[in-house]
C-alpha cells in the first residue's frame, strides 16, 4: 500500500487522450492492490508555450523534481513543424526536461505480439518472438553539442559530442540490462565514420572483460537498420546513441505492429520518466483514433521502477489478453475495432 505523486504532463495533439488511458488504467490498478495514486498535471510542449511562453515553464520543472515519477504524453504541433524559423519550439521543453533531470538511459522495449501478425501479411514469421531492447543514450551527442548557423546563416552545425563519462554510464545500463535478459548486447553506431562512434567501441571493448557471461558484438547503424527488418531474432539488447537511437526505435516499432505499442522509460536519476516513443499525431488528434497502448504500457514501466512489478504485470498481462481477444485500434488492423477511449476501457476491465 502507498501513495505515489505523478507529474502528468499531458502535452499537445493526442497526448492528453493517451495519457487519459492511462490514468484509468492506473487508478484501476491502484484500486486493486490498495494504492494511491495522485496525478498533478502542469503544461509542456506547444500547449505551455501558449499559456506561458515556454515549452517547459518553470512550475512545470519544480513539480517533477518533487513528484515521484513523470508521466508524459507527447509534444508537437505542426505550427512549430512548418516554421523553420521559429526559435521557441514544443520539442525544447521535452530535451530540457531529460537533460535538467539526468535521464540519460532511455530504455525501449520491442515485443512482438503472435496475435499481431497479420500486419505483417508478406513474412509474418518475422514479428514471432520479438524480443529486443533498444538502449538508446539520451541526454548527450547529436540533440545536445553545439548548434547554430554560421557564414551568416548558410551554414549550420549539429555537433555529436560524448564524453568517457557519459558513454561508460551508458553502456553500464546496457551490459545490466542484458545480463537480466538474453546475455546478448550490440553496440550500435557508425564507427567506420564518425570519432564519437570510435570513442563509443573503444570503451565497449575495454568494459567488456568485466561481463564475461555477455556476448558482445558490433554492428554498423545502416546495416542494423536493414537487419532489424530481415532478421529481427539476432537481436536482443541493443545501445546506441541519441539518435541513432531514435530512428531505429520508431523503425522496430513496425516488428510490434504499431507504433503507437511502444513505451519507455526515461532513467538514471532519483525520478524516473515514462511516455510512449510517438509523438504528438496532430492529425490524429482529438478523434478517439490513437492507440493508447503505448501509454498504458509506459504506465507498466512507471511501477516497475517504483517497485511495483506485480502490478505492472497485471497491466502486461490485460494488454496481452485484451489484443489476444482481437480488439484494437485501427492501427492493428483488429477483427473488432473500436476508439482510444474504448480501448482504455477494456484493458481496466481486465484488470478489474
Ligand atoms: N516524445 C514526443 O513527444 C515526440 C516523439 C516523436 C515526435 N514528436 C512530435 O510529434 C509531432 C508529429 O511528429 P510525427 O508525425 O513525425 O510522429 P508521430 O509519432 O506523432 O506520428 C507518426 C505516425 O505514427 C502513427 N502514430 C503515432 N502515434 C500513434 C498512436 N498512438 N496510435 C496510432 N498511430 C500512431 C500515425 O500514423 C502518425 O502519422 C512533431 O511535432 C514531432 O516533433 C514528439
Ligand atoms: C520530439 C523529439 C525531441 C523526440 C526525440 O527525438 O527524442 C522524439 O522523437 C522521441 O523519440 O522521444
Ligand atoms: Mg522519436
Amino acid at each position: 500500500m502507498g501513495n505515489y505523486n505523478i507529474a502528468t504532463l499531458a502535452g499537445d495533439g493526442i497526448g492528453p487522450e493517451v495519457i487519459k488511458q492511462g490514468i484509468k488504467v492506473l487508478n484501476q490498478v491502484g484500486l486493486n492492490f490498495g494504492h494511491k495514486f495522485r496525478f498533478d498535471f502542469a503544461p509542456v510542449g506547444a500547449t505551455a508555450i501558449d499559456q506561458t511562453g515556454s515549452p517547459l515553464p518553470d512550475d512545470t520543472l519544480a513539480l517533477c523534481k518533487r513528484s515521484d515519477a513523470i508521466f508524459f504524453g507527447a509534444i508537437g504541433h505542426p505550427r512549430f513543424d512548418n516554421d523553420p524559423t521559429a526559435t521557441v519550439r514544443p520539442e525544447q521543453g521535452l530535451l530540457k526536461l531529460r537533460k535538467e533531470l539526468g535521464l540519460y538511459a532511455n530504455l525501449r522495449p520491442v515485443a512482438g505480439y503472435d496475435e499481431l501478425t497479420h500486419l505483417s501479411p508478406l513474412r509474418p514469421e518475422r514479428m514471432k518472438g520479438v524480443d529486443i531492447l533498444v538502449v538508446r543514450e539520451l541526454t548527450g551527442g547529436t540533440y545536445f553539442g553545439d548548434k547554430g548557423r554560421r557564414d551568416g546563416g548558410d551554414t549550420a552545425y549539429d555537433t555529436c559530442v560524448y564524453s568517457r563519462h557519459e558513454i561508460e554510464r551508458i553502456l553500464v545500463v546496457a551490459f545490466d540490462a542484458a545480463a537480466k535478459r538474453g546475455k546478448k548486447l550490440k553496440l550500435v553506431d557508425k564507427a567506420n565514420v564518425m570519432e564519437s562512434s570510435r570513442l563509443w567501441r573503444e570503451i565497449m571493448r575495454e568494459m567488456a572483460p568485466r561481463y564475461p557471461e555477455i556476448e558482445v558484438s558490433y554492428m554498423f547503424v545502416d546495416n542494423a537498420a536493414m537487419q532489424l527488418i530481415i532478421n529481427p531474432a539476432q537481436f536482443d539488447v541493443i545501445v546506441t546513441d541519441n539518435l541513432f537511437g531514435d530512428i531505429l526505435s520508431d523503425a522496430s516499432s513496425v516488428l510490434a505492429g504499431s507504433l503507437g505499442l511502444l513505451p519507455s522509460s526515461s532513467i538514471g536519476a532519483e525520478i524516473g520518466m515514462f511516455e510512449p516513443i510517438h509523438g504528438s499525431w496532430p492529425e490524429g488528434a482529438g478523434q478517439d483514433r490513437a492507440n493508447p497502448i503505448a501509454t498504458i504500457l509506459s504506465a507498466a514501466m512507471m511501477l516497475d521502477h517504483l517497485g511495483l512489478v506485480e502490478e505492472g504485470d497485471a497491466i502486461r498481462q490485460a494488454v496481452n489478453e485484451t489484443l489476444a481477444s482481437g480488439v484494437g485500434t485501427e492501427d492493428l488492423n483488429p477483427k473488432k475495432q473500436v476508439g482510444t477511449d474504448a480501448l482504455g476501457d477494456l484493458i481496466v476491465e481486465a484488470i478489474r
